[in-house]
């Protein structure tokens, strides 16, 4: 479903991502791991259009799409959430979901207006599946951290992906929060067939949840393969996992 082949990208000369290579198949959940300052924020914003790369290729379903904007990446249906949760503040949890559908129709949000009527039963199909019904009046400044986290990937849904990208999704939670993201992450891959990337320094969440992982160090990845394999590799351990098997 998706290629990245080579990417690359340098920063004042400094080679953030260096010859990146990812494969995810339809329906896989795929982890990158590495360090910190490895690149995997960076290897995300590339394929999302925020960055442009130097180099290498991104392929979507058979179409190249390097270089193309963050919203024709979204209108191909990639949606991905951001480390620093990304929210209108004085909004309400519904009408932030609102907004995210309303935008990928490319109409605005107006209190006032009728729009803010319209696109009613979608948000509430997202409230549900996100698990956020019950606090839909909640301005978003006020919610708890792993709601916010949460809404953020219910905003992500609001552009109606079919690949979902999500930068340290559990990041910060409290335990019970992080487990509830967890499901929501599960859920969305089964029942909604999503395919889904994202990038997680909590081990014990990328190995019980990713079908294959990525390991990116460097700006380069050093490894990509199912759960047993990562665990087992000796470059993986010794590059990132300090040469002892943490995981
Ligand atoms: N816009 C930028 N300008 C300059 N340097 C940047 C920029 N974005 C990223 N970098 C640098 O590129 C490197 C990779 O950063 P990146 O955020 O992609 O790493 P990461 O693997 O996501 O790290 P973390 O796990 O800490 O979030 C870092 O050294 C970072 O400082």
């Amino acid at each position: 479903m998706l290629i990245v082949e080579e990417l690359s990208k340098s920063f004042d000369g400094f080679r953030a991502v260096n010859k990146a290579n990812l494969e995810v198949g339809q329906g896989e959940i795929i982890a990158v791991i590495g360090p910190n300052g490895a690149g995997k924020t960076t290897l995300f914003n590339l394929i999302t259009g925020v960055v442009k790369p130097d180099g290498g290729r991104v392929i979507f379903k058979g179409e190249d799409i390097t270089g193309a904007l963050p919203h024709e990446v979204c209108r191909r249906g990639i949606s991905r959430s951001f480390q620093v949760v990304n929210l209108f503040q004085k909004l309400t949890v519904f009408e932030n979901i609102q907004v995210s559908i309303l935008a990928r129709e490319k109409r605005t949000w107006n209190l006032f207006a009728s729009s803010s009527k319209l696109v009613r039963q979608e948000t509430e199909e997202i409230l549900k599946r996100a698990g956020l019904k019950g606090k839909e009046g909640v301005v978003a400044a006020l919610l708890s951290h792993g709601d916010r986290k949460v809404l953020e990937i219910a905003m992500a849904l609001g552009g109606n992906p079919h690949f979902l990208i999500l930068d340290e999704p559990t990041a910060g939670m409290a335990q019970d929060e992080g487990e509830r993201c967890i499901d929501l992450i599960r859920t969305l891959s089964r029942e909604m067939g999503l395919t889904i990337v994202f990038c997680e320094h909590d081990m014990e969440m990328v190995f019980g949840i990713a079908d294959r992982i990525m390991v990116m160090v460097r700006g380069t990845t050093v490894a990509q393969d199912c759960c047993d394999a990562i665990r087992c590799n000796r470059m993986v351990q010794e590059a990132y996992l300090g040469g002892s098997n943490h995981a």
